[in-house]
């Protein structure tokens, strides 16, 4: 084995039987006899868990959070911390970057090419760009063995043709503003996280929202979406009714279709795909209503722009994790939603699958006038957003502006 590999995977492959083979050592013969560490999201969900079912704080960042409590980059880095603590022969590194933003990125690639100055590294990974730059050779993993590979034989394909179904209401968007911002403050406790917002989103608009961990984006997102009570006694307007003037949690929710990754986790995965999109007009998880045959049209033709309605009535787990989630977004645009919220969506997908999504949303940005959060810390290249606003944070809060 040269010292350091990286595995590229793609969504669809069989990555738990690779995880399981290397960590286990039978993948790769000259680590049977070493000691490995895993560094992944696997991982830190086993601490998190373990945190809050046990109270045990095994591994606390360095300003002496829990996990829980902590934002994505403080994770990591603490993560990374506990396991070169333990003295492992060599590490394995999975998504090492998900969700991380460039600060953290740098300062993990850091720590970990420093780690590689004595120990071998296996990166696995679903992105080319990720690639730590002291890997010195490729590998795909076929099921059954590592293969060598090139750079260049890594390429994909991304298009949606079919243009997307109109909606089903006749005047789709009542509102003049969606949501409007005056100096929102958020703290907790005695830490300030946002300060002096101001942002105003348009009917139709294409928004990325970005920043590094923990400046506050979930928080920002949470405010909109009617689920923070820090939003009351702010100057917040949603949909055009000022909050705080006895709205109702739903009269909010009804206008916004969401997604984010870890959506995926919660829906039964037998469900069919077909009722998985149908249901969205229920906002149900699962469908126990009759659809209409108005309802039914939509989703058949959402289908149709994801080439899926040959096998619309599988299993929603029989679809690879990108597919997965176009089915999800899908979902969340059948009732024609004046907002759709995408919280951190191409977290943990391949270049093709991100690709494929992003084209997805730019296509609805385009032809729909539903408008558009997308949460990330990242620069997505194929994606098109018509304004950013992007969160620094400082010492009183993270202050916004339009990029
Ligand atoms: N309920 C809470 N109680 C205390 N602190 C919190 C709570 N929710 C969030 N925070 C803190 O507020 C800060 C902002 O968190 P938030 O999740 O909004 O950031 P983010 O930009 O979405 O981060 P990431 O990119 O890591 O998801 C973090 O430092 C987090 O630890």
């Amino acid at each position: 084995m040269q010292k350091h590999i990286a595995v590229y995977i793609s969504n669809n492959d069989d990555k738990e039987t690779l995880i399981e083979r290397l960590v286990s050592g039978h993948l790769i013969t000259e680590l049977t006899q070493l000691k490995g560490a895993f560094f992944s999201e696997i991982t830190l969900d086993k601490f998190i868990n373990e945190e809050r079912r046990h109270g045990l704080f095994d591994i606390t960042t360095e300003k002496k959070n829990s996990l829980s409590h902590s934002s994505e980059g403080e994770r990591k880095k603490a993560l990374l911390q506990h396991l070169i603590s333990q003295n492992p022969e060599y590490l394995i590194v999975d998504n090492i970057f998900g969700n991380l933003d460039t600060s953290s990125q740098q300062d993990i690639a850091n720590t970990v090419s420093q780690l590689g100055t004595r120990i071998p590294i296996i990166q696995i990974t679903n992105r080319k760009r990720e690639i730590l730059p002291f890997i010195t050779a490729l590998y795909r993993f076929d099921g059954e063995t590592l293969i060598k590979t090139k750079m260049e034989s890594l390429i994909w394909n991304s298009k949606f043709d079919a243009p997307l179904p109109a909606s089903l209401h006749q005047e789709v968007h009542p509102y003049n503003t969606l949501v409007k911002f005056h100096n929102v403050q958020v703290s907790y406790g005695e830490r300030p996280i946002l300060r002096d917002i101001c942002w105003e989103i348009k009917p139709g608009e294409f928004w990325q929202l970005m920043g590094p961990n923990g400046s506050g984006k979930s928080t920002l997102l949470t405010l909109i979406s009617g689920d923070n009570p820090k939003a009351y006694g702010q100057d917040i307007t949603l949909f055009d009714i000022k909050k705080g003037s006895g709205e109702s949690v739903w009269d909010i929710k009804k206008n916004i279709g969401f997604f984010s990754a870890d959506m995926v986790r919660g829906f039964a995965r037998l469900d069919a795909i077909g009722n998985m999109i149908v249901s969205g007009f229920f906002d149900s998880i699962g469908l126990y209503k009759t659809p209409t045959n108005a309802q039914i049209k939509i989703a058949h033709q959402w289908l149709q722009v994801l080439s899926l309605f040959e096998v619309r009535k599988q299993a929603f787990s029989s679809l690879s994790l990108g597919h997965q989630r176009l089915v999800l977004i899908a979902r969340a645009m059948v009732k024609s939603p004046p907002l759709l919220i995408l919280d951190e969506p191409t977290n943990a997908l391949d270049d093709a699958d991100a690709a494929l999504f992003c084209n997805l949303v730019n296509k609805i940005a385009r032809e729909t006038r539903t408008a558009i959060i997308f949460v990330s810390h990242r620069t997505e290249a194929d994606l098109k957003p018509d304004f950013v606003f992007e969160l620094t944070p400082g010492k009183q809060g993270s202050t916004g502006k339009m990029k």
